[in-house]
């Protein structure tokens, strides 16, 4: 366990070696008070006299003793403390590194919940092995363990009393390892679950309030909630007998040493200062074993919690190489691609050029793969098979930064972060000066809607950009992609949101940013489709044709069935729009 945490501890390895040093300075001094009791109590049971220097010694002693585990035992918690949370920060900045590099389609298949519950509570619970089980564990383990063979030189058949509580503690504690270990899988999958769900309810709230608490999300919820409960409880059922026997019997060493050693000393075998050594000595061994085992029995859930760790941080990472951008032009070439989300086939061997300085646009009916495509310039996912590529380069040679610098994606709702319009559009450009930025702002239509805001464009986007209307929120993330300024544009049914004055604005805009650009194009409208240097139809995941508009509505009757329902439609939503006036 520790040896999979250790890689992420960096320099502050040592720290934790000296919070064990420590933690046994701290153990050691805890169990003196026992000796300097049995040296109080010995010469009493010898009917010999103590002075009071003598006694004055033992109780300063036993002062000191406290004082020195305190400063041990505080000196430890701080150093082992530094260790841990330096080691969470850097498992946790490596897990958004790896996460950074896989495609969406891991992402996608664990949930936000399940990789929100491993960023904080699973490496949380690391916390507990490198703050408290490794150095308590080890110090509370080895001193009583010294303590222990001590007694065997005392007495043995004493020791072999005191070991059997332990050994019954031991057994108890395997057992309940044991017996929880086989309840924690759906304990933790339930969680997971629990986790995801309450996500998704949050998120889809809105729908929740619309459609009543009928509706079948809020039934999950529920569902969710009783399961966490019910494996809850089953893993708890299962685990506290056993508790119950390790908790009582452990701190209890005295429980055979009492009545048979005192048996032993009232028939001459054993000498009462001996016993009472012993004694003293047991009551310094029990507590720190009780200690050590409650650590051990974290040990399942720590296992657990770092498997799942590890499931994340062991994905395979998307292909990625670590050119940089040298392709000849910024032609876009897709070859033969095939994709697949899990076992289900979208994309069958799709082939399609780009021309640079050209706009392509998608149509095909939904669910045809036009986004998918999309997303695969970006690199979202990996490919089944074919190739992509810019200018003769593949992408996969591409670093992320490269290929970053190369492609701008605009989709239909594009995330917003929680901070103001204006560090939401230099995300495109983070060392863009604050003119270019206003410029970026202006030409993606705005001014208008940032100058009603009561602080314009150091307003706070609000979570995930709820401050904003969609539109609005459309037009922030075009601002980004204009000052990203690159010269591979994908949007994706960018202007869905716009209301007709504000949409030809925008198609202005549009044009401007559009122009000497590889643009790719997925709109449903008719403007954009019509002026498209290339029309590439997809059906059923296969472009069955590319051409200009003309050409298409003359040879492709795929095609005119397509621009004719699109063609009707827009007549329909014209004539709808009279009426209502
Ligand atoms: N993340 C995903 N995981 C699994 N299946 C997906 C995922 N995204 C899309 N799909 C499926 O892939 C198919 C193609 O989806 P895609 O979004 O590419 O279609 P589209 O042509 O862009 O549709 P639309 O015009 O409605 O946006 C659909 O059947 C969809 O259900």
């Amino acid at each position: 366990m520790f040896k999979k945490v250790a890689p992420y501890m960096g320099k502050y390895k040592k720290y934790t070696i000296r919070a064990v040093i420590m933690m046994c300075i701290g153990i050691v001094a805890k169990t003196m008070p026992y000796f300097f009791l049995y040296q109080m109590i010995s010469p009493l049971t010898k009917g010999q006299s103590i002075s009071l220097g003598y006694l004055m010694l033992r109780v300063l002693g036993v002062l000191l003793s406290e004082i020195i585990y305190s400063f041990a035992y505080v000196k430890g918690l701080i150093f082992s403390h530094i260790s841990a949370y330096n080691t969470l920060k850097n498992l946790r900045i490596s897990l958004q590194g790896k996460l950074e590099k896989q495609s969406l389609g891991n992402i996608e298949s664990l949930g936000t919940g399940r990789i929100k519950k491993v960023f904080t509570e699973d490496i949380d619970m690391i916390e507990l092995l490198l703050a408290h089980a490794i150095p308590e564990g080890i110090a509370n383990i080895s001193i009583p363990f010294a303590i222990l063979v001590l007694m065997f030189v005392v007495d043995y058949r004493l020791a072999l009393l005191s070991l059997v509580p332990i050994l019954v503690g031991i057994f108890a504690m395997g057992m309940m390892m044991k017996q929880g270990s086989s309840k924690m899988d759906a304990y933790y999958e339930s969680a997971a679950v629990m986790n995801n769900t309450i996500i998704e309810y949050v998120n889809g709230m809105e729908v929740v309030k619309v459609f009543n608490k009928d509706g079948d999300s809020y039934k999950r919820f529920g569902e969710v909630v009783k399961n966490y409960r019910d494996f809850t409880l089953l893993w708890y059922k299962a685990c506290w007998p056993w508790m119950a026997m390790y908790s009582s019997v452990l701190p209890c060493l005295a429980l055979l040493i009492l009545p048979v050693g005192s048996f032993w000393v009232i028939s001459g075998s054993l000498a009462l200062d001996k016993l009472i050594l012993v004694l003293c000595m047991s009551f310094a061994v029990g507590p720190s074993f009780m200690k050590a085992m409650h650590f051990a029995g974290n040990f399942p859930q720590l296992n657990y919690k770092i498997a799942e760790l590890e499931k994340l941080m062991d994905k395979p990472a998307l292909q990625e190489g670590s050119a940089k951008f040298s392709g000849e032009n910024r032609d876009v070439q897709f070859e033969n691609v095939r994709f697949a989300y899990g076992e289900k086939e979208i994309l069958h061997g799709v082939s399609l050029e780009l021309t640079q300085g050209t706009t392509t646009a998608l149509v095909g009916e939904s669910g045809s793969g036009k986004s998918t495509l999309a997303k695969l310039l970006v690199h979202y996912y990996d490919l089944s098979e074919g190739k992509i590529r810019i200018g003769g380069q593949d992408i996969t040679d591409l670093s992320l930064e490269a290929l970053n610098n190369e492609v701008s994606y605009v989709s239909q709702e594009q995330f917003l972060f929680n901070t103001t319009l204006y560090e939401n559009i230099l995300i495109g450009k983070p060392e863009a000066k604050r003119e270019e930025v206003l410029e970026a702002a202006s030409r993606a239509q705005c001014d208008e809607f940032l100058r009603r805001l009561p602080e314009g464009i150091e307003t706070m986007a609000g979570d995930g950009g709820k401050q904003l209307s969609g539109g609005e929120r459309q037009r922030i993330s075009l601002a980004r992609a204009i000052l990203k300024d690159a010269p591979i544009v994908v949007l994706d049914e960018a202007t869905a949101f716009m209301d007709p004055e504000n949409e030809e604005k925008l198609n202005a805009a549009l044009d401007e940013i559009t122009k000497n650009k590889t643009v790719l194009v997925i709109a449903h409208r008719l403007s954009t489709v019509k002026n498209a240097d290339k029309i590439c139809v997809i059906k059923e995941g296969s472009c069955i044709a590319a051409d200009k508009h003309e050409k298409l509505l003359e040879e492709c009757p795929e095609y005119k069935k397509f621009w004719d329902a699109s063609v009707s439609a827009s007549t329909w939503k014209i004539k709808g729009g009279e009426k209502a006036c």
